[in-house]
């Protein structure tokens, strides 16, 4: 006699909305990620940024390819994370819209240290990095970043970006 075949219910595909109704709730620094060099200097705001190893320094950063700055990130060698303070909102808004790049580098001071990169003035920490790997991951590009030199700001609080919008400190 044949034994009945038990055939398990398929799950539900995780949609779009889902993942990122899902993600959502994950509070994240913001930070804004520059670039200069052969291809010219670019800068967009990116919450997907998170440590990769002590040895040798490094941290990751996910980068769009539909995003304008693609093409500049893809063609220079180097970038710096500019985490951001609780007073830089109007910096994340500006480098995470539709504005035009010169505008976005116009509203604050930059400076440079070790790889060119510019490097935000006020920001709560800047990690200047040389892009040591690139690995495409569906709509992204995960950078991974040999941290070159790091400059930290003795106090402030940094901006956290949650549920869709930003919180400050109590
Ligand atoms: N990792 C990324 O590429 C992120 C992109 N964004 C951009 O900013 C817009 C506004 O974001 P929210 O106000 O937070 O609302 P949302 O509903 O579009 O996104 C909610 C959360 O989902 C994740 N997410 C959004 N778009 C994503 C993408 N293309 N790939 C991977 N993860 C993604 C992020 O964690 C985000 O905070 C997004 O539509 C997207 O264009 C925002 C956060 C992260
Ligand atoms: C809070 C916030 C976080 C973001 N995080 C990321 C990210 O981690 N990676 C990414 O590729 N884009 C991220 N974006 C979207 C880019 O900042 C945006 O697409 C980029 O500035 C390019 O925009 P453009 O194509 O109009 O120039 C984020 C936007 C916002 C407002």
């Amino acid at each position: 006699m044949l034994a009945a075949k038990i055939v398990e219910p398929m799950p539900a595909p995780v949609t779009k909305d889902a993942f990122r109704n899902a993600m959502s709730v994950l509070a994240s620094a913001v930070n804004v990620v520059t670039t200069d060099g052969p291809a010219g200097r670019a800068g967009f705001t990116a919450t997907a940024v998170c440590s990769v190893s002590d040895e040798p320094p490094s941290l990751l950063v996910c980068l769009n390819r539909s995003a304008s700055v693609y093409d500049i990130f893809q063609a220079n060698d180097h970038l710096c994370v500019n985490t951001l303070t609780c007073e830089q909102q109007a910096l994340s808004n500006l480098f995470g819209g539709k504005t035009a790049m010169e505008e976005r580098f116009a509203s604050a001071d930059w400076s440079t240290d070790v790889s060119g990169a510019p490097m935000l003035d006020d920001a709560l920490i800047n990690f200047d990095c040389r892009i040591s790997n690139r690995v495409a991951a569906g709509s992204h590009d995960i950078l991974i970043c040999e941290i070159l030199a790091i400059r930290q700001r003795d106090s402030g609080d940094g901006l956290v970006y949650f549920q869709r919008r930003y919180c400050q400190p109590v």
